[in-house]
């Protein structure tokens, strides 16, 4: 089995969705609703056992609209999952104390935690393993929080060392996201994996991948142990990305078609 396709491998006879890991999800927000469909429909696609949604009413109803499988209520609500997956297209949570409060309270619950888009402010918090999702922008805001004040130029010009310097000093496993993604561990090991096509780079791709890493980290919670395995499944889950738009061929993509395409890739990554 390939390191990749370890990551990838389905249910059995003794599974059923509880087994098969359940993820929460507090993903859109009223100014962004759409990036909740895009990271559900990302999420389900993986193989997860069950999506639950904690957002606004008009966001829940959009997903169910979607995703009739998804359990939705509002993000103080969510119940208990194995994984998490917090921010994309969420407003900025220090506007909310409510949902700033329920942040905080799965940061720290020891869960395995995805923090994207809005939420990546939280990876310091964040008590249990923890995989931030950067594009080269938000990394340097992040960086600027650490100390160490960065334009996105800078983050372009060396992303493995501004990567690895993120993860070494936030304790979080980095996913830099861009034409090659690379992915950090605290220890400062890199990997990269450039994508196979360029067709990634439109609006909501990256809230489709914060969706299937959040989907493969809940299905591997019980036996995610290091943040090295945890940087192996995040280069599981770009490649499964990458392929999902690779293998729709070169014409222009919309990041939901992405999403759909995301099963189809797990077969293709899986082999016969
Ligand atoms: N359908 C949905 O619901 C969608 C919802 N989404 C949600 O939106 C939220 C915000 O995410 P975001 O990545 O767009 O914003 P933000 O982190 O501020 O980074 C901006 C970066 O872009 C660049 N940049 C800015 N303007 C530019 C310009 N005119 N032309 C070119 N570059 C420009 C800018 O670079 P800079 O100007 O700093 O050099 C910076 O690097 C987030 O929650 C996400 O999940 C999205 O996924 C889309 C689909
Ligand atoms: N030029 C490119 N070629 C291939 N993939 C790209 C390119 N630019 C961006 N990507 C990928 O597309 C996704 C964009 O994510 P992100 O920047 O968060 O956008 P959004 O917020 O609109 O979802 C990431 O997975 C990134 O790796």
């Amino acid at each position: 089995m390939s390191s990749t396709s370890r990551w990838l491998a389905g249910p059995d006879a003794g599974d059923d969705k509880y087994s098969r890991g359940v993820l929460a999800a507090v993903t859109g927000s009223l100014q962004y609703p759409g990036a909740a469909t895009l990271a559900v429909e990302g999420a389900w696609r993986t193989g997860v056992g069950l999506v639950r949604l904690g957002a606004p009413l008009r966001v829940q109803d959009l997903v169910l609209g979607r995703r009739p499988e998804t359990i939705v209520s509002t993000p103080e609500d969510l119940g208990r999952a194995d994984a998490y997956l917090l921010g994309s297209g969420l407003d900025d949570p220090a506007e909310d104390e409510m949902l700033r409060d329920t942040l905080v309270g799965i940061a720290d619950s020891g869960a395995p935690v995805v923090l994207d888009a809005g939420a990546l402010g939280f990876a310091m918090r964040v008590r249990g393993l923890c995989l931030v999702t950067p594009h080269a922008g938000e990394l340097a805001r992040m960086l600027g929080w650490l100390g160490r004040e960065s334009e996105r130029a800078d983050v372009v010009a060396s992303p493995a060392e501004h990567a690895a310097f993120a993860a070494e000093n936030t304790g979080a496993v980095v996913v830099l996201k861009g034409a090659t993604t690379h992915i950090a561990t605290p220890s400062g090991a890199v990997t990269s994996v450039a994508a196979e096509t360029n067709r990634l780079a439109t609006a909501g791709s990256g809230d489709v991948l914060a969706g299937i890493l959040g989907g493969l980290v809940a299905q591997h919670a019980p036996d995610l142990a290091t943040r090295e395995q945890l940087a192996e499944l995040a280069a599981a889950g770009v490649s499964l990305h990458s392929r999902a738009a690779a293998r729709l061929g070169d014409r222009p993509l919309a990041a939901l078609e992405i999403a759909e395409s995301v099963a189809y890739a797990t077969a293709e990554l899986n082999g016969p």
